[in-house]
């Protein structure tokens, strides 16, 4: 009885479906654009009443179709990593820079997926896009594709409730997990518009550098690495406050000291990416807010040497002396570009003082947030004032030579010596020297297999006993120095007192 029912109900189904489409291929070829409309609006609310399933879709491509959705990329890393067992048509795909193949499931694949008792269904679909004018032309993708999600209608409240946020939340943490992070940098002479989307290059960031292998006082360290994690969860004290969620670094101090080592282990303490800004190659302050606006979250800024990168040094004092502050600049930045550059320089940067300022704290770069700025310098003192003042950059942080605390640090890491006997002579020494600590890890590094921690150590000791004598010396020499100058200046004065005298007789 029940076969029979089933088999009449399905017959009668088929013929409707049927006597509906063969109505609507007329109403396709032989009715007006504004009836068929009509009919498909209607159509739609008529299904409604009875289709029971609700359908969602997720583009890849948000509305300037410049940016891709951080939704679609959650649900594609969430169903990769949740329906790849599943689905039965895989895609496997070798992702750049990285070494292994990624699968996902392939255009048109169903898979399921179960929430609190609600079934789904996700289906990775594409359509035409309708934007192939003009000008869109330049970019290859022509193909719009979004993800269907469908469900039943009693299950709408647990699904638009909790089941979208648990997928991109869960799709985003599997993302930072599997992320491999870039290290990029401004590519010069670079032309826009070109077929490239982006103005940066990137290769994968896999500096070794951590805050555990830098050599630096305790309490210096402690201090930086809770004020790189307080910033790091502050999203909702910036909001509060009403500021871009963003932080200033400059680290300044002698060469070798660690400053970029220490950019490195800020990027790998908190994960971030690393865009290392090139200012010589950026043409003007245009390009040089483009560059800011490809700069994505979770990123670290970095302008090494920036007393090198451009004159922009002193420059607003010449404004007021001189007028146009940007005019001089240009003039500085064209004698600089005169000198012979290095391979690949733009050698034409007309970026200002006034376009790093906005670039630092203007409008555009409270974009994106979760960023922070680092400048790098060895002569701090000639930096523009209105360049590091705080708010712009926030934290100083100076750099110095090797203190004995930072010598135990790289003895641990090169020697894996915590304690010898040869340290309290090491502790007095480096009292009297001044040592970069790339010098110090230098001599610390064995240079051949039968330097044993031993004599590493009695090396380093002998180098510290060399430039201490050194030292010494230049110290004397310098008096010596002063001494002569002083009794030079002496005959002098007694010559110039002899003629007042005489001029006094006269
Ligand atoms: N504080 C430090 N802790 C551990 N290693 C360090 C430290 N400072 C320097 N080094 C070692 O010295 C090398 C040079 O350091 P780094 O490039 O960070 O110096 P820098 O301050 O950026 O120099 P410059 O001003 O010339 O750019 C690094 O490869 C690193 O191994
Ligand atoms: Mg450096």
């Amino acid at each position: 009885m029940i076969p029979t029912t089933m088999n009449q109900m399905w017959t009668t189904m088929g013929s409707t479906l049927a006597s509906f489409m063969f109505v609507w291929a007329i109403i396709r070829q032989y009715c007006p654009y504004e009836l068929r409309r009509f009919f498909e609006k209607y159509s739609h609310r008529i299904m409604g009443y009875f289709y029971p399933y609700i359908k969602i879709s997720i583009h890849e491509f948000t509305g300037d179709r410049l940016k891709r959705s951080e939704a679609y990329a959650a649900v594609e890393a969430y169903l990769s990593s949740n329906t790849s067992k599943s689905a039965k048509r895989l895609k496997a795909e070798m992702v750049k820079d990285s070494s292994n193949l990624v699968l996902s499931m392939d255009e048109y694949e169903r898979v399921t997926d179960e929430f609190h008792g609600a079934t789904v269904w996700w289906v990775l679909t594409k359509a035409l896009s309708p934007g192939r004018s003009m000008s869109m032309s330049y970019y290859p993708e022509q193909e719009k594709r979004f993800y269907k999600l469908t469900f039943h209608k009693k299950y709408r409240e647990i699904i638009t409730g909790s089941y979208l946020d648990h997928v991109v939340k869960e799709g985003k943490e599997i993302r930072v997990r599997n992320r491999q992070r870039k290290l990029y940098t401004n590519s010069p002479g670079y032309k826009w518009p070109s077929y490239k989307q982006t103005m940066w290059s990137h290769i994968v960031f896999e500096h070794p550098a951590t805050f555990e292998t830098m050599a630096l006082e305790p309490e210096k360290k402690k201090e930086i690495i809770e004020d790189l994690v307080t910033f790091s969860k502050s999203k909702d004290f910036y909001a509060r406050i009403g500021k871009a969620w963003k932080r200033g670094y400059l680290l300044y101090g002698p060469p070798g000291t660690g400053k970029s080592t220490m950019i490195a282990a800020m990027a790998n303490l908190l994960s971030y990416d690393v865009y290392d800004l090139e200012l010589t190659a950026v043409k003007d302050n245009t390009e040089l807010r483009k560059l800011l606006i490809e700069t994505t979250s979770k990123s670290i800024i970095v302008i090494e040497d920036i007393d090198c990168s451009l004159d922009l040094t002193g420059q607003r004092k010449k404004k007021a002396e001189k007028g146009c502050v940007d005019d001089e600049i240009i003039k500085a930045s064209k004698e600089r570009m005169k000198e012979p550059k290095e391979e690949g320089g733009s050698g034409s940067s007309k970026v200002t003082l006034s376009g790093l300022l906005n670039f630092i704290d203007g409008l555009w770069s409270a974009c994106g947030g979760e960023r922070l700025v680092v400048f790098t310098t060895n002569y701090v003192e000639k930096l523009d004032p209105a360049l590091i003042r705080r708010g712009r950059m926030d934290k100083h942080i100076e750099l110095s030579y090797c203190s004995f605390e930072g010598f135990k640090v790289l003895a641990k890491n090169y020697l894996r010596l915590e304690s010898h006997e040869m340290f309290d002579m090491i502790q007095k020494l480096m009292g009297e020297t001044k040592m970069t600590p790339a010098d110090v890890a230098e001599n610390l590094m064995p240079k051949s297999p039968q330097d044993d921690p031993e004599r590493c150590l009695s090396n380093f000791i002998q180098a510290l006993e060399e430039v201490k004598e050194e030292e010494e010396a230049k110290k004397k020499a310098e008096e010596v120095k002063e001494i002569a100058a002083t009794t030079k200046e002496l005959p002098q004065e007694n010559k110039d007192v002899e003629v007042t005298e005489c001029s006094g007789e006269q």
